[in-house]
Protein backbone atom coordinates (compact mmCIF):
# COMPACT_ATOMS: atom_id res chain seq x y z
CA UNK A 1 0.00 0.00 0.00
CA UNK A 2 3.00 2.27 0.68
CA UNK A 3 3.33 1.58 -3.28
CA UNK A 4 0.44 3.54 -3.57
CA UNK A 5 0.46 5.90 -0.69
CA UNK A 6 3.59 7.52 -1.44
CA UNK A 7 2.60 9.09 -4.89
CA UNK A 8 -0.55 10.98 -3.52
CA UNK A 9 0.92 14.40 -3.10
CA UNK A 10 -0.52 16.59 -0.46
CA UNK A 11 -0.84 20.51 -1.31
CA UNK A 12 -1.51 22.98 1.78
CA UNK A 13 -4.22 25.53 0.94
CA UNK A 14 -5.56 24.02 -2.02
CA UNK A 15 -7.88 25.30 -3.63
CA UNK A 16 -8.75 27.10 -0.74
CA UNK A 17 -7.22 28.23 2.66
CA UNK A 18 -7.20 25.15 5.17
CA UNK A 19 -7.70 22.66 2.61
CA UNK A 20 -5.52 19.91 2.63
CA UNK A 21 -5.76 18.56 -0.84
CA UNK A 22 -4.97 15.29 -2.24
CA UNK A 23 -3.63 15.18 -5.04
CA UNK A 24 -3.75 12.00 -6.99
CA UNK A 25 -1.82 12.95 -10.15
CA UNK A 26 1.52 11.36 -9.39
CA UNK A 27 -0.47 8.26 -8.76
CA UNK A 28 -2.03 8.46 -12.25
CA UNK A 29 1.15 9.28 -14.45
CA UNK A 30 3.30 6.55 -12.57
CA UNK A 31 2.55 3.04 -14.42
CA UNK A 32 3.36 0.80 -11.72
CA UNK A 33 1.74 2.75 -9.12
CA UNK A 34 -1.75 3.02 -11.06
CA UNK A 35 -1.78 -0.40 -11.95
CA UNK A 36 -1.55 -1.51 -8.30
CA UNK A 37 -4.00 0.94 -7.50
CA UNK A 38 -6.57 -0.29 -9.85
CA UNK A 39 -5.81 -4.16 -8.57
CA UNK A 40 -6.24 -3.04 -4.99
CA UNK A 41 -9.76 -1.35 -5.79
CA UNK A 42 -11.11 -4.23 -8.18
CA UNK A 43 -9.61 -7.11 -5.38
CA UNK A 44 -12.10 -4.78 -2.72
CA UNK A 45 -15.00 -4.34 -4.55
CA UNK A 46 -15.04 -8.26 -6.28
CA UNK A 47 -17.35 -9.76 -3.68
CA UNK A 48 -19.87 -6.71 -4.87
CA UNK A 49 -22.77 -8.03 -7.48
CA UNK A 50 -23.15 -4.91 -9.24
CA UNK A 51 -24.43 -4.50 -12.96
CA UNK A 52 -22.58 -0.93 -14.23
CA UNK A 53 -20.09 1.32 -12.39
CA UNK A 54 -21.58 5.16 -12.01
CA UNK A 55 -18.41 7.72 -11.31
CA UNK A 56 -18.72 11.77 -11.44
CA UNK A 57 -16.44 14.03 -13.53
CA UNK A 58 -13.81 14.26 -13.78
CA UNK A 59 -11.01 12.33 -11.42
CA UNK A 60 -13.63 9.69 -10.59
CA UNK A 61 -13.49 8.77 -14.48
CA UNK A 62 -10.69 7.41 -14.07
CA UNK A 63 -10.85 5.03 -11.42
CA UNK A 64 -14.72 4.25 -12.88
CA UNK A 65 -13.30 3.59 -16.43
CA UNK A 66 -10.41 1.68 -15.29
CA UNK A 67 -12.61 -0.64 -12.79
CA UNK A 68 -15.75 -1.27 -14.89
CA UNK A 69 -12.95 -2.16 -17.58
CA UNK A 70 -11.11 -4.42 -15.23
CA UNK A 71 -14.72 -6.15 -14.43
CA UNK A 72 -16.01 -6.11 -17.57
CA UNK A 73 -18.84 -4.40 -17.08
CA UNK A 74 -20.80 -0.97 -18.39
CA UNK A 75 -19.92 2.53 -16.91
CA UNK A 76 -22.69 5.69 -16.76
CA UNK A 77 -20.74 8.93 -16.22
CA UNK A 78 -22.35 11.44 -13.83
CA UNK A 79 -21.14 14.60 -15.63
CA UNK A 80 -21.62 18.25 -14.42
CA UNK A 81 -24.44 20.78 -16.05
CA UNK A 82 -24.52 21.24 -19.65
CA UNK A 83 -22.74 18.11 -20.94
CA UNK A 84 -25.15 15.42 -21.37
CA UNK A 85 -27.16 15.44 -24.31
CA UNK A 86 -30.08 14.49 -24.11
CA UNK A 87 -32.97 13.97 -21.02
CA UNK A 88 -30.97 14.21 -17.68
CA UNK A 89 -32.14 13.29 -14.20
CA UNK A 90 -29.99 15.70 -11.39
CA UNK A 91 -28.78 15.57 -7.74
CA UNK A 92 -27.58 18.81 -5.92
CA UNK A 93 -24.49 18.56 -3.76
CA UNK A 94 -22.41 20.17 -1.11
CA UNK A 95 -18.19 19.39 -0.64
CA UNK A 96 -15.10 20.41 0.74
CA UNK A 97 -14.82 23.14 -1.39
CA UNK A 98 -18.21 24.22 -2.77
CA UNK A 99 -21.28 23.03 -4.34
CA UNK A 100 -21.63 21.66 -7.95
CA UNK A 101 -24.71 19.55 -9.73
CA UNK A 102 -24.18 15.95 -11.18
CA UNK A 103 -26.70 14.80 -14.00
CA UNK A 104 -26.91 11.40 -15.61
CA UNK A 105 -28.85 10.54 -18.57
CA UNK A 106 -32.60 9.69 -17.60
CA UNK A 107 -32.55 6.22 -19.46
CA UNK A 108 -28.72 5.22 -18.21
CA UNK A 109 -29.88 3.43 -14.74
CA UNK A 110 -33.26 0.98 -14.95
CA UNK A 111 -35.70 -0.43 -12.16
CA UNK A 112 -33.30 -2.88 -10.14
CA UNK A 113 -29.98 -1.90 -11.76
CA UNK A 114 -27.20 -3.07 -9.08
CA UNK A 115 -24.96 0.46 -8.89
CA UNK A 116 -21.19 0.45 -7.67
CA UNK A 117 -20.16 3.84 -7.23
CA UNK A 118 -16.75 5.29 -7.92
CA UNK A 119 -14.96 7.97 -7.41
CA UNK A 120 -11.40 8.87 -6.77
CA UNK A 121 -11.93 10.47 -2.98
CA UNK A 122 -14.20 10.81 -0.23
CA UNK A 123 -14.29 14.12 1.54
CA UNK A 124 -17.35 15.34 3.35
CA UNK A 125 -18.92 12.64 1.06
CA UNK A 126 -21.60 15.05 -0.35
CA UNK A 127 -20.50 13.95 -4.11
CA UNK A 128 -20.86 10.32 -3.60
CA UNK A 129 -24.03 10.59 -1.93
CA UNK A 130 -25.51 12.45 -4.60
CA UNK A 131 -24.89 9.33 -7.40
CA UNK A 132 -26.72 7.17 -5.18
CA UNK A 133 -29.58 9.66 -5.00
CA UNK A 134 -29.37 9.64 -8.64
CA UNK A 135 -29.36 5.58 -8.45
CA UNK A 136 -32.05 5.21 -5.71
CA UNK A 137 -34.39 8.31 -7.55
CA UNK A 138 -33.80 6.14 -10.86
CA UNK A 139 -35.16 3.66 -9.11
CA UNK A 140 -31.45 1.24 -8.93
CA UNK A 141 -29.94 -0.40 -6.22
CA UNK A 142 -26.97 1.10 -5.03
CA UNK A 143 -24.65 -2.05 -4.43
CA UNK A 144 -21.82 -0.41 -3.22
CA UNK A 145 -19.23 2.72 -2.78
CA UNK A 146 -15.82 2.63 -3.75
CA UNK A 147 -12.75 5.29 -3.45
CA UNK A 148 -9.15 5.17 -3.50
CA UNK A 149 -8.90 8.00 -0.49
CA UNK A 150 -10.40 8.07 2.58
CA UNK A 151 -10.61 11.52 4.19
CA UNK A 152 -11.93 9.93 7.88
CA UNK A 153 -11.75 13.48 9.82
CA UNK A 154 -14.53 14.63 7.58
CA UNK A 155 -17.04 11.36 8.48
CA UNK A 156 -18.08 11.15 4.53
CA UNK A 157 -18.45 7.59 5.30
CA UNK A 158 -21.58 8.24 8.05
CA UNK A 159 -23.96 10.38 5.28
CA UNK A 160 -22.84 7.45 3.21
CA UNK A 161 -24.28 4.85 5.92
CA UNK A 162 -26.81 2.59 4.89
CA UNK A 163 -24.47 1.38 1.96
CA UNK A 164 -20.94 -0.92 1.93
CA UNK A 165 -17.76 1.19 2.07
CA UNK A 166 -14.54 0.58 0.55
CA UNK A 167 -11.34 2.98 0.03
CA UNK A 168 -7.41 1.87 0.00
CA UNK A 169 -5.88 5.03 1.41
CA UNK A 170 -7.14 6.95 4.80
CA UNK A 171 -5.54 10.40 5.61
CA UNK A 172 -6.72 11.57 9.56
CA UNK A 173 -5.85 15.40 8.81
O1 LIG B 1 -16.78 13.94 -0.65
P1 LIG B 1 -16.89 15.32 -1.27
O2 LIG B 1 -16.78 16.42 -0.26
O3 LIG B 1 -18.07 15.44 -2.14
O4 LIG B 1 -15.59 15.51 -2.18
C1 LIG B 1 -15.11 14.53 -3.05
C2 LIG B 1 -15.18 14.95 -4.47
O5 LIG B 1 -14.34 16.11 -4.68
C3 LIG B 1 -13.55 15.91 -5.85
O6 LIG B 1 -14.21 16.29 -7.00
P2 LIG B 1 -14.33 17.78 -7.56
O7 LIG B 1 -15.75 18.21 -7.41
O8 LIG B 1 -13.27 18.65 -6.96
O9 LIG B 1 -14.15 17.64 -9.11
P3 LIG B 1 -13.03 17.10 -10.13
O10 LIG B 1 -13.06 15.60 -10.03
O11 LIG B 1 -13.58 17.59 -11.42
O12 LIG B 1 -11.69 17.66 -9.77
C4 LIG B 1 -13.32 14.41 -5.86
O13 LIG B 1 -12.96 13.95 -7.14
C5 LIG B 1 -14.64 13.86 -5.39
O14 LIG B 1 -15.55 13.67 -6.45
N1 LIG C 1 -8.99 17.54 0.30
C1 LIG C 1 -9.26 17.12 -0.94
N2 LIG C 1 -8.27 16.71 -1.76
C2 LIG C 1 -8.54 16.28 -3.01
N3 LIG C 1 -9.77 16.24 -3.52
C3 LIG C 1 -10.79 16.63 -2.74
N4 LIG C 1 -12.13 16.68 -2.96
C4 LIG C 1 -12.71 17.17 -1.85
N5 LIG C 1 -11.81 17.43 -0.89
C5 LIG C 1 -10.60 17.09 -1.44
Amino acid sequence: MQEIERHVREVPDFPSPGISFKDITPLIEDGPAFHAAVDRAAAATAGIDYDRVLSAEARGFVFGTALAYRARKGLILARKPGKLPRETISASYDLEYGSNTLHVHADSIREGTRVLVVDDLLATGGTARAMCQLVENAGGVVAGVAFLVELTFLNGRERLAPYPVTSLLTYDA
